[in-house]
């Protein structure tokens, strides 16, 4: 007779919690040996988000500081539309969580665990593969996550393994106008982030203010929230949505254990440099601190063209080690305009970004040398201000552009 067959029934979620998983396997690069160990952490984190939330203790999204809403009628407004939205219930086909869900999630363990916490950057990673914050994403997510994390200074110094756990680990997050993503003052900094879209106005209330000063704003780019995580402070300044958008956001623990030690290096090496370069000395603390992160490191041998006369501008260089030539060529000959090295005139290649013109001279290395290179787009967003400080001090660099330019009457014609 034969055996009766018995139908199997296989749980509604089954085959997208192990797709997931195997998907998060392959992403992190797990090897064999860790394989037991991130499978135990994966499905334990999975249970307790579920727990987390099922237990409805999250009670609001974003903690509105009271002297802030004072001056933004919108926010208030929002407060009770995102008390609302923690309510939501678990999906499990959707992706995991809402948006806000996730964002909440985020907060709610960082203020079980920041304040306790001190990171120092000098140690060694000890992070298992186990440890690692995953967040999946589909192919679009990641297509508009990739774009998004370009333009973060940040992560230049990151090597492409380290990079793929940041990809990993970002969450999204939608932003409404009048959301405070980030409160002055909030010693429980959970995440960095990210502005993929929209704009945000950054205000900061210094001692003297009786009022918060709206001081910066980002426009569908730029990063922030990174002092808090880095230097382990309250939050510097509050950040506000002013319109919809979408922000990737970067949980403390990862940003500590992958990106912050890069960029205190980075910090560390490049500060130094900046602080001798003139035009440079009116920029604040923070955005010197900015422009460090910005900066590329490149190498060149004895000989090597750096800039070439007649292309156009790619950045703005600052000399960290070594001797350079500037050489113009007029009518096929080749002239020797100037010389510069670590010691003096540390930077070169800014004439053509303030003037707007092709190169005017080409820079060789003189001996093997070293610079840190600033894009333009870099030194466009990040030297906006000293560009009026170089076009209000243009004599200082008239006898540069004449030996560059040849002649005085180049100079009239320049526009500045
Ligand atoms: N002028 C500014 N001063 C301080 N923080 C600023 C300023 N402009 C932008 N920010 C960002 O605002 C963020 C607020 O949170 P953090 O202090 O962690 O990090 C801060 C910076 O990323």
């Amino acid at each position: 007779m034969p055996a009766e067959r018995q139908e199997v029934h296989v749980p509604d979620g089954l085959r997208t919690m192990l797709r997931r998983f195997v998907v998060a396997v392959l992403r992190q690069g797990v090897s064999p040996q860790g394989l037991t160990a991130f499978a135990a952490t994966y499905f334990k984190n999975l249970n307790e988000e579920a727990n987390t939330h099922r237990s409805g203790s999250m009670t609001r999204v974003v903690g509105f500081r009271e002297d802030v809403l004072e001056h933004n009628g919108d926010a208030r407004e929002h407060r009770g539309d995102f008390a609302h939205r923690d309510s939501e219930t678990f999906s499990e086909d959707g992706n995991e969580l809402a948006n806000m869900q996730e964002f909440s999630r985020q907060k709610m363990r960082r203020r079980q665990s920041v304040s306790a916490e001190s990171f120092d950057p000098s140690k060694p990673d000890d992070t298992s593969d186990a440890e690692l914050v995953y967040h999946a994403k589909d192919e679009a997510q990641l297509d508009r996550l990739r774009k998004a994390v370009q333009g973060v200074f940040l992560f230049r110094s990151l090597d492409s393994s380290q990079l793929l756990k940041i990809l990993n680990a970002l969450f999204e997050v939608d932003a409404a106008p009048g959301q405070h993503i980030i409160d002055q003052g909030d010693d429980n900094a959970d995440n960095f982030y990210i502005v993929e879209s929209g704009i945000y106005d950054v205000y900061v209330k210094g001692e003297q203010d009786e009022e918060p000063q709206l001081c910066w704003e980002y426009n569908n780019t730029g990063s922030f929230g990174e002092l808090a995580l880095m230097y382990n402070q309250p939050r510097a300044a509050t950040i506000v949505a002013r319109t919809a958008g979408k922000l990737w956001a970067l949980d403390r623990q990862t940003f500590q254990r992958i990106v912050l030690k890069a960029a205190f290096k980075k910090r560390a090496v490049y500060m130094d440099l900046i602080d001798c370069v003139d035009f440079l000395a009116e920029l604040t603390p923070y955005e010197k601190q900015n422009l460090c992160d910005a900066l590329q490191p490149k190498v060149f041998t004895d000989g090597s063209v750096i800039i070439r006369q007649g292309d156009f501008a790619d950045g703005l260089y600052f000399i960290e080690s070594g001797r350079v030539i500037v050489t113009r060529s007029e009518d096929g000959v080749e002239r020797e305009v100037d010389r510069l090295d670590d010691s003096k005139n540390p930077y070169f290649g800014e004439l053509a970004l303030i003037t707007a013109r092709p190169r005017a001279a080409s820079v060789i290395a003189d001996g093997d040398c070293k610079v840190a290179f600033l894009d333009v787009k870099a030194f466009e967003r990040l030297l906006g201000s000293c560009l009026e400080i170089m076009k209000r001090n243009i004599d200082r660099y008239r006898s540069q552009l004449e030996k560059v330019f040849g002649q005085s009457h180049l100079l009239e014609s320049t526009e500045l």
